[in-house]
């Protein structure tokens, strides 16, 4: 449905240049839900302007519903752009129009007569569970009833991709996730496809298929939801994913607490991430038996990510080095994940593998 290729963007003002995307292509099939993660300045949101043409490439092509948006004239941009809803961080309504007529808006060309645009704009509300509010100004609204009607007026035109820049950023966790339910819920009904930029990890686990990881103007990794969270490859996104399972306290934990920071030479301090049919195995008990170990669970959770549980554990295992090896290789083999976060036999450095 959207498909950009070798997508570059070169801010210049006052002879300075910014590239704030270098050489991005990307693919988003039809009703796909994609988030676009990064920290502040990678470069998202020009990315996600560059879908409409509200920016401009400086190279590279755009294609949304097999129609190349980068070839376009001005007026069958125009048109092609009703194709694609967009929503804000500050939601961007009208604050002296009411709620009606901020929805009506887009559809003042749409050739509807008045009876129709009142019919679309009541079945629109009822979409969004604003169906008593098309009388209110904005002003009136709490933030996730403005974020409804943004939605709402996004999706006048039928479009068939909805484009979300930080939609969610504004609001309290509740809101945000009765928001982020009700475009699941139109991505379902409607077969949207959805691109969502975000800075929050937990957004784009509750309800994305799909990931792309920005840093730097690069698209540095992309996969699908679950890869992702069990195998992220790059530093930032490793960074993203330790936000959800609140890594970093741990870690936090560790360096405060003495006995575990130095742990003796037979220990090896690790991580463990299993998917799906994995978390309900009872491998602990089997490595500790098998291997001749002791296994000690430091930390655990188990998040559930597109309705599949992830387990994150954090164990001592003691025990002589070739059985923690064996171990190592046991659960690899059982596509268990087991990262190394310091092994006493080399001196408590951390993320050193022993052999
Ligand atoms: N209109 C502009 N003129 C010049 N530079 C710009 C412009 N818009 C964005 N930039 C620069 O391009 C880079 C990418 O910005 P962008 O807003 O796309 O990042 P972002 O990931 O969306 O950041 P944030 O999460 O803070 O919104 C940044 O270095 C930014 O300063």
């Amino acid at each position: 449905m959207i498909s950009l290729k070798n997508i570059s963007k070169t801010y210049t003002s006052e002879n300075i240049k910014v590239e704030a995307l270098k050489n991005i292509s990307i693919e988003i099939e039809e009703g796909e839900i994609c988030g676009v993660i990064g920290f502040s300045g990678a470069g998202k949101s020009t990315l996600v302007r560059c879908i409409n043409l509200l920016e401009d490439p400086t190279s590279g092509k755009v294609f949304v519903d097999n129609q190349e948006l980068t070839s376009l004239k001005s007026k069958e941009l125009r048109n092609a752009r009703k194709n694609i809803g967009m929503i804000f961080q500050h939601f961007n309504l009208m604050k002296s129009k009411t709620v009606f007529k901020n929805i009506a808006y887009p559809l003042k060309d749409s050739g509807l007569s008045k009876d129709q645009i009142k019919t679309r704009v009541y079945e629109l509300l009822e979409l969004v569970g604003l169906s008593d509010k098309a009388s209110s100004y904005p002003n009136h609204l709490s933030g996730g009833q403005k974020q409804r009607v943004a939605i709402a007026r996004a999706l006048a035109n039928n479009p068939k991709v909805l484009l979300c820049d930080e939609a969610t950023s504004a609001l309290d966790p509740q809101t945000t996730q009765s928001i982020l339910k009700l475009l699941k819920d139109i991505n379902k009904k409607l077969g949207l496809t959805i691109v969502i930029i975000t800075h929050e990890m937990n957004v784009v686990k509750e309800i994305c298929d799909k990931v792309a990881v920005m840093d730097n103007g690069y698209i540095v990794e992309q996969n699908d939801l679950i890869h992702i969270f069990t195998r992220p490859k790059t530093k930032v996104t490793k960074h993203f994913i330790s936000t959800v399972f609140q890594e970093n306290k741990i870690y936090e934990l560790l360096e405060k607490d003495y006995f575990l920071k130095e742990i003796d030479e037979d220990e090896l301090l690790a991580k463990i991430v299993f998917v799906g049919q994995n978390t309900g195995q009872a491998f602990i008990s089997k490595i500790s038996r098998q291997f001749k170990i002791d296994a000690s669970i430091l930390f655990g959770n188990i998040e559930i990510v597109q309705a599949t549980p992830i387990g994150y554990l954090v164990v001592k295992l003691s025990g002589q080095i070739e059985n923690i090896l064996n171990v190592e290789k046991y659960l690899k083999e059982n596509n268990i994940e087991l990262e190394v976060i310091r092994h006493g036999k080399c001196n408590n450095k951390p993320t050193t593998k022993c052999s």
